[in-house]
């Protein structure tokens, strides 16, 4: 995507969609989290921001300052329960919940042999655990909204993955639990899907050992190009309009065919 303003490229959306709405993104400083939280202000949404650094956090709210919604922030590590059901509760006192978006997330390449119990847990905590501890406190404030939920999660989620089986693991109980929620909550009007971007190129992937995969994860990809941050911000924005309301308990795959492809769950084999 490179002409023009890449969100403009992409965008579908009708301009004021979501005034007077309010939503959570996680993991809201940075990358996918940063470009979801623009994405939703510019449609007019209040959205409470999440991440431990505060200077993030807060390059992302001077980022949307003029937009129509508005942006407010909150340090929360996700792994500490209690500090973020309070930040949650906050977040649904201040402006309510009509979308909590569970972005933050990320784990560390590494075969399965050389992953300890310590590094295994502080992955589950970030990818899993932190998910329903996030979703369960939207609850009350998700039903009298009618709400959605979007769970980042990765492409190529249910095949398995070289290198990342702490993280497939998390990944795989948050698409179980999305669909069983799908289910429970139905009734109540609550939606619950989960994303699986490809390779979106980030400061999470800036790493020498993360950008040498860049090439193989691109080569596998049917399409050969990138997922961007606008495309998944899009598509998260769509989840939560009216244009989504019978969607639930989807995985929704946005990564130029790499699932079903030569195989990014290869990366890492040889
Ligand atoms: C299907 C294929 C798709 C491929 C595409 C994949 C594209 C994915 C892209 C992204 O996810 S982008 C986002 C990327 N960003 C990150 O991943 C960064 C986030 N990572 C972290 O924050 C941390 O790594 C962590 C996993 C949350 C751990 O955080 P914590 O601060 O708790 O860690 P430590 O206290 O340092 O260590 C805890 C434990 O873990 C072990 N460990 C850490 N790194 C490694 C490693 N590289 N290899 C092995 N083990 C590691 C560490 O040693 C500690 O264990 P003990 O030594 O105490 O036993
Ligand atoms: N980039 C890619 O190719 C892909 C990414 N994904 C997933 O998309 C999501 C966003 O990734 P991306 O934007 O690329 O990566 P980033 O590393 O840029 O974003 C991760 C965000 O999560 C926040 N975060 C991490 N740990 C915690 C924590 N314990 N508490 C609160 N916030 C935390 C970080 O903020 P801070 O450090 O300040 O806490 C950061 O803003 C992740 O779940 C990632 O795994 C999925 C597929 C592909």
């Amino acid at each position: 995507m490179k002409d023009g303003d890449p969100q403009e490229t992409v965008s579908v959306l009708k301009d004021g969609l979501f005034k007077g709405k309010g939503a959570v993104v996680s993991g809201a400083g940075t990358g996918i989290g940063r470009g979801i939280v623009t994405r939703l202000v510019g449609l007019g949404m209040d959205v409470t921001g999440l991440g431990r650094r505060e200077e993030p956090l807060a390059e992302t709210a001077e980022a949307v300052k003029e937009m129509p919604g508005s942006f407010r922030y909150q340090s929360c590590n996700v792994r500490d329960i209690e500090a973020l059901e309070a930040a949650i509760e906050e977040a649904g006192e201040t402006h309510g919940i009509d979308l909590l978006v569970n972005n933050a997330g990320g784990q560390f390449f590494a075969p399965a042999t050389e992953i300890s119990r310590r590094g295994w847990d502080a992955v589950i905590d970030l990818n899993l655990s932190a998910i329903f501890t996030a979703t369960k406190a939207a609850y009350p404030y998700l039903k009298s909204r009618r709400g959605a939920v979007v769970n980042m999660s990765l492409s190529g989620v249910e095949r398995g993955s070289m290198g990342l089986a702490h993280s497939i693991a998390a990944r795989s109980g948050v698409l179980g639990m999305t669909r069983s929620l799908a289910l429970e909550w139905a009734g109540d009007g609550i939606r619950l899907n989960c994303l699986g971007p490809g390779t979106v190129v980030t400061s999470g992937l800036s790493d020498e050992a993360a950008r040498a995969l860049l090439d193989g994860l691109l080569a596998a990809t049917p399409m050969h190009c990138e997922t961007s941050v606008e495309e998944v911000a899009e598509l998260t924005a769509f989840l939560a309009s009216p244009a989504g309301r019978l969607m639930t308990g989807q995985l929704i795959q946005i990564d130029g065919g790499a699932h079903i492809g030569a195989g990014l769950h290869m990366i890492g084999a040889a």
